[in-house]
């Protein structure tokens, strides 16, 4: 898993540490490490043109000392101070060794018209504009970890002409303009060709729309002791720990029997394709419980499936159920011991009373806002929150699909999956998700686990399929055992 932490978490983990060190330090590993970062991208350091952007707070301090190490190193380095106050102790250093340093016009409100602006200081008339198109890579330090949401207008303008001149943009920490804490982007921000982050991931770059702003994110180890994760992305190592490899003494009832209540006269293919999800994880059987005609035309797409009721380790309920939903007989489900994944017109049957087994969820945008009574768009603005908040409000875990796709538990661990194509927002590979998550919950993964084994096999599979083109739902099914090959030998 990689791990996020909260701003309060960073923040309490370093104090713990800076005590424990000479001042200044965590900053220097911090710089080191952003400076190393930057010559491996630039691939030298030597002539290379750079310019930091450098706000009020420790992220400026943080593009300064790498900005010193590069310049040491034989760099061009221009910093442009966007605030009245920038870290001293960095500009001082930065100019020991060569570098440019620029107040933002000298007033104590920044110039906004990027046509007037000019840069004061040792350069005299030079504008930034100039500075800026002619680098190699600008380095955005204008806030970080104690930024909110959005760019002052200064910062705004200063970007627009790196954008312009396609410059690549380091973020130091994250992209400045994002929400830290929820991975929101509310208002203007950077986005960033790569980020170099210290001490731990934070939760912007894990969650979009903030992580798609960060481009790869470089960590940098400053030595933080840190408590659990707010937020864990599964990676490919983490499917070989969670997956359930059946062994020598396995037999079909032991490696699970999932039951599936899907597809309806108007939805057919819905049985078909989650069927295909379902045979694809790891169950050793599946009971298929639905209209004659629909069983029909599963057996004849999968003749290994078994139609009507019998025991089973697990129930995925929902695919293309229509009218067909039976809400009384899927709520005397969830009361029994066996766990129930519930999907499309499945997630009509759950109610908020808490009283049942153990429960996985796994709408899209639209279906959340519809259990949550609010608007399909304050929920893709706000995916985390509203993903958490369902699981505690059903007390259930929910997966909401997504480019990344959250997976939120109700003791409030969360995990994300971010292997997706865009290609996958497809008919069907929302059915092909929930019979392979069905599948890897009747195979014994607790719902959190098969959420997000799920949703990451889901995601390796349609990367197979789609091989940067389009795709099927059916081909991502059929994906599924090579991905699932693939990530247990190479992980
Ligand atoms: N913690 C760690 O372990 C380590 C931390 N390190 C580094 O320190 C960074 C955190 O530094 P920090 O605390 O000084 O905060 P930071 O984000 O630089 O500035 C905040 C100030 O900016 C302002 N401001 C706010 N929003 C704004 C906006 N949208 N646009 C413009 N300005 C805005 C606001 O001031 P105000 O405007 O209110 O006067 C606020 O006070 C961290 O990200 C990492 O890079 C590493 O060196 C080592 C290990
Ligand atoms: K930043």
């Amino acid at each position: 898993m990689r791990h996020a932490h909260t701003v309060d978490q960073v923040r309490a983990a370093e104090a713990d540490l800076m005590a424990r060190l000479p001042e200044g330090t965590l900053m220097q590993r911090a710089a080191t490490g952003l400076a190393v970062a930057i010559s491996n991208f630039l691939g030298h350091s030597y002539g290379a043109r750079v310019v930091l952007l450098v706000g009020s707070g420790d992220n400026g301090g943080d593009a300064l000392y790498a900005g010193e190490i590069l310049a040491r190193r034989g760099a061009h380095v221009t910093a442009i101070l966007l605030s009245d106050k920038a870290h001293e102790a960095g500009i001082a250093a930065l100019t020991a060794a060569g570098g440019r340093v620029h107040p933002a016009d000298g007033s104590s409100t920044p110039a906004t018209a990027p046509s007037s602006t000019r840069l004061a200081g040792a350069a005299g008339e030079a504008r930034w504009e100039e500075a800026i198109a002619g680098a190699d890579v600008v380095v955005d330090g204008i806030v970080g970890i104690g930024g909110r949401p959005g760019l002052k207008p200064e910062a705004l303008a200063v970007v627009q002409v790196a954008v312009d001149h396609d410059v690549p943009i380091v973020a130091v920490d994250m992209p400045s303009g994002v929400d830290v804490d929820s991975g929101e982007t509310p208002a203007e921000h950077v986005k960033a060709a790569f980020t170099v982050t210290f001490g731990t991931h934070k939760i912007c770059h894990l969650v979009d729309p903030a992580a798609a702003a960060c481009g790869p994110v470089h960590l940098v180890d400053i030595g933080l002791e840190l408590p659990p994760a707010a937020v864990s992305a599964i990676q490919d190592a983490d499917i070989r720990d969670l997956y359930p490899v059946p062994h020598g003494e396995s037999d079909k009832y032991s490696r699970g029997v999932l039951g599936l209540m899907a597809g309806s006269a108007q939805y057919p293919g819905a049985a078909v394709i989650a069927t295909s999800g379902a045979l694809a994880g790891p169950i050793g059987m599946l009971r298929y419980v639905g209209p004659d005609e629909v069983a029909t035309a599963v057996r004849a797409a999968h003749p290994e499936i078994v139609a009507g009721e019998g025991r089973v380790q697990a129930w995925a309920i929902g695919s293309g159920l229509g009218d067909e939903l039976d809400v009384a007989k899927v709520r005397e489900l969830l009361m029994s011991e066996i766990p129930v994944l519930l999907d499309a017109d499945g997630l009509k049957a759950l109610d908020d009373s808490g009283d049942h087994n153990a429960v996985l969820v796994t709408p899209h945008a639209g279906e959340l806002a519809r259990l949550l009574g609010v608007a399909r768009k304050v929920v893709e603005a706000e995916r985390l929150k509203y993903a958490r908040q369902a699981a505690e409000r059903y007390e259930v875990t929910v997966l909401l699909k997504g480019a990344t796709t959250i997976i939120a538990a109700p003791d409030g661990q969360v995990r994300v999956s971010s292997n997706a194509t865009p290609w996958l927002a497809t008919a069907g590979a929302g059915d092909v998700l929930a019979g392979l998550c069905g599948s890897l919950l009747a195979a014994g993964l607790s719902p959190l686990d098969a959420g997000s084994v799920g949703a990451y096999l889901h995601g390796a599979a349609a990367q197979l399929a789609s091989a940067d083109g389009p795709l099927t739902a059916m081909q991502v099914a059929g994906k599924v055992a090579e991905a699932t090959r693939l990530l247990l030998d190479l992980a």
